[in-house]
Parts: C-alpha cells; sequence; structure tokens
C-alpha cells in the first residue's frame, strides 16, 4: 500500500511543526523519516497514523485520501520507542491483543486467533518464550514482542518511531539486521522514525531528511550520501571536510591552503565539502591543491583506518577526516605529530550564495598524485 504525503501543515500555537510536506512513500519499501531532534519526524507518523490531525493538506493511502479515517479504521501496525507491553499480559496475550479487540464480526475465532500468535513468536523467533511477562524479558526481546503485536492483525502499513532507541548499540545492531530481514520476508509498507544516521542508510530502502518541518531531500542512502543537495544534508549525512575560503586567479584560497578550480568566477566566497573518503593523504602537495593538515588522531578500530587531522596554516571550523585501507596505511605508516597534504579526488562547491553544490572531479589529477605517497 503506497502512501502520499500531499502538502501537509501543521502548527502547534505559532510553533510551524510541518511546512509544506510533499512526499511518496512507496508500497513494500522501507523508508526512513531521519532528521535532527524537533524537525517534525514524530508528527508527520503521528498525521500518517490519524493520531494527530493537520491543519492543512491530505494523506492518501493507495491512492484513498484517508485524512478523515479515524485510526482505528486505518489499519496500521505501530511500534514505539517505549514498549507499551501490557504488564499484566503474558507475551502470546500481548500479541493475541489486537485480535481479541476486534469486533465480533471481524474476530478469528479463539483456534484462529492461537495460530497467528503461534506463527508470530515462530517470526520473532521466541516461541519458548509465550508465557512470560513483559518484566521478564530484555528490552530487545519485548521490541520484537511489540513488532508481533503490531503486526498481528496484518497491518497494510508499519509505523515506527524510534524502536531501538532505548537498546544499546549491539542489540540495536542485530534488531535492525533482523527487522530488515523481516521486511524483505514480508513486504509491509514501512515508515520508520530516527536521528541516527547510520541507522537510517543501514536499514531503509528510501530514505527522507527532514530539516525544521520540511523535506530537505529524498533518495537511496547510496544517492544520499553520493549526492546530497544542500549544505544541511551534507553536514547532517556523516562528516564532511571543508575548505572555506575566496576564489582567486581559478583557485579556492584560505591562508596557506589552495585548491584548483577551473571555471568559477573568481573574488566570490566559496566552501569546498570533501567526504573522507574522497581525500588521500600525501607527503608533498599537487598541482590542483596544497592542504597542509598535521595528523592529531589515528583510529585503528574498524575495517578502516581513521585519521583525524588539523588545518596548518589555515583554519577549518571541524577537524579534517581522511580513510584509508589498512594495507594502505601499514605501507605508509603516518604517524601523529607529522604534516601531510590532503589531495582530494572529487568535491563539492558551494560558490556564492548557491544553495546545491556542483560537482568538482579532479579524478586524473588525483591518480597521479597518489604515486607521491
Ligand atoms: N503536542 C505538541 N504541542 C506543542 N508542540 C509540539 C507538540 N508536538 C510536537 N511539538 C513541537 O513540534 C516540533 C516537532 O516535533 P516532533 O516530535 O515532530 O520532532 P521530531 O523530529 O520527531 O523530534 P525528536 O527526534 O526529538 O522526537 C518540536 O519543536 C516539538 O516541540
Amino acid at each position: 500500500m503506497s502512501i502520499t504525503i500531499d502538502r501537509i501543515k501543521k502548527s502547534f500555537g505559532k510553533f510551524q511543526a510541518l511546512n509544506d510536506v510533499s512526499l511518496d512513500i512507496p508500497e513494500g519499501k522501507l523508508t526512513a523519516l531521519l532528521g535532527p531532534s524537533g524537525s517534525g519526524k514524530t508528527t508527520l507518523l503521528r498525521i500518517i497514523a490519524g493520531l494527530e490531525s493537520s491543519d492543512s493538506g491530505r494523506v492518501l493511502f493507495g491512492g484513498d485520501d484517508v485524512s478523515n479515517l479515524h485510526v482505528r479504521d486505518r489499519n496500521i501496525g505501530f511500534v514505539f520507542q517505549h514498549y507499551a507491553l501490557f504488564k499484566h499480559l503474558t507475551v502470546a496475550q500481548n500479541i493475541a491483543f489486537g485480535l481479541e479487540s476486534l469486533p465480533r464480526r471481524s474476530r478469528p475465532s479463539k483456534q484462529e486467533i492461537n495460530e497467528r500468535v503461534a506463527k508470530l513468536l515462530e517470526m520473532i523467533q521466541l516461541p519458548q518464550l509465550a508465557d512470560r511477562y513483559p518484566a521478564q524479558l530484555s528490552g530487545g526481546q519485548k521490541q520484537r514482542v511489540a513488532l508481533a503485536r503490531a503486526l498481528a492483525t496484518k497491518p497494510r502499513i508499519l509505523l515506527l518511531d524510534e524502536p531501538f532507541g532505548a537498546l544499546d548499540a549491539k542489540v540495536r545492531k542485530d534488531l535492525r539486521r533482523w527487522l530488515r530481514a523481516l521486511h524483505d520476508e514480508f513486504h509491509f509498507t514501512s515508515i520508520f522514525v530516527t536521528h541516527d544516521q547510520e541507522e537510517a542508510l543501514e536499514l531503509s530502502d528510501q530514505v527522507v531528511v527532514m530539516s525544521q518541518g520540511q523535506v530537505e531531500q529524498v533518495n537511496s542512502p547510496t544517492g544520499l550520501y553520493a549526492r546530497p543537495e544542500s549544505r544541511f544534508v551534507f553536514d547532517f549525512l556523516g562528516h564532511v571536510n571543508v575548505l572555506s575560503g575566496v576564489v582567486k586567479g581559478q583557485s579556492l584560497v584560505q591562508g596557506n591552503a589552495r585548491v584548483a578550480l577551473p571555471g568559477v568566477v573568481n573574488n566570490q566566497e566559496a566552501q569546498l565539502y570533501l567526504r573522507p573518503h574522497e581525500v588521500q593523504l600525501a607527503k608533498a602537495p599537487v598541482a590542483h591543491a596544497r592542504l597542509p593538515l598535521r595528523i592529531e588522531a589515528i583510529s585503528l578500530i574498524g575495517s578502516e583506518v581513521r585519521i583525524e587531522l588539523a588545518p596548518e596554516g589555515w583554519e577549518s571550523n571541524e577537524i579534517w577526516e581522511v580513510g584509508m585501507s589498512h594495507g594502505e596505511f601499514a605501507c605508509h605508516n603516518p604517524t601523529r605529530g607529522e604534516l601531510w597534504y590532503a589531495i582530494p579526488a572529487v568535491g563539492h562547491l558551494f560558490a556564492g550564495d548557491s544553495a546545491q553544490p556542483e560537482t568538482v572531479d579532479w579524478h586524473s589529477t588525483a591518480h597521479a598524485s597518489a604515486a607521491n605517497m
């Protein structure tokens, strides 16, 4: 069941929580609503659910306007951050609750309910815990039961609001993988609220980045990371290295730093954004870039070595980060306190007042410079 959000506005008093939001949520896909605290994610989710009404605009399910439909009639499953399991009911009774509460004419028989609960217990891989009470479960187990309960009435749409927010990092990761696998098997249309970029990128088919009650950008995780369309998305999604300066003589210049930018208008202010993987380190500057940096920290944990560097003779608001394979690291052995030069291969330039970046590609030059290391 696809979902269409059509020009939704919502204010709380004078505060505009959602400002003309339009969005298409594709059928059978997992869509993440990602954004900083207060950007309007939960408000949008609650309007889709029918738990909150909008001031204007429409919500459509599969093309049908459901804006005036009661939450009960929207056939939606919910999972929230704080497990809202009934303490006095067992796991099996919690899962059966939605089915037992259906009006008599649509309620399945006792036997059918038992069978469906048994199937859901299998699905969440907890059949052995059917007779336990919520207090006897771990946080991760409680969230799995909450999910089974949400799915018991076979909803067309599943809404999840920071479902793993209260769990520790390891359990979160396991549950993410498990939810993704479950989704791939059952294909419900899901919307997932999170402010954790890693979670959004790892779990979803489509990411909606929100800021101040508006949609900033919608794309697949890879598309969003590779082609951010605004400074906000750049800053919000992963680390980014920034050189701010003025364009002079076909180069972006600030203090000791200089990067060649053929074709850019002189004498305007500009910011060059570089992802850690778009930069290499060399012992000397190259023709298209002179970006001296001193190594401040080296982190060997993870699949890549992460090197943090501070500008030398120029300034940057944040520390720079460059990724390097463990093989490269062993070969070049960069050490804390040493002076190195960042060599950009691809960059994203915001020149003057432009809200959208222009991609600059120095690839051929960068390959030549890698030999410098
Ligand atoms: N019932 C309400 N009354 C008044 N203001 C509200 C209400 N609900 C939300 N807001 C305000 O609307 C804004 C958006 O809130 P919302 O919960 O949608 O943000 P969010 O992106 O989900 O944030 P978080 O990640 O912190 O949950 C916030 O500034 C919040 O204070």
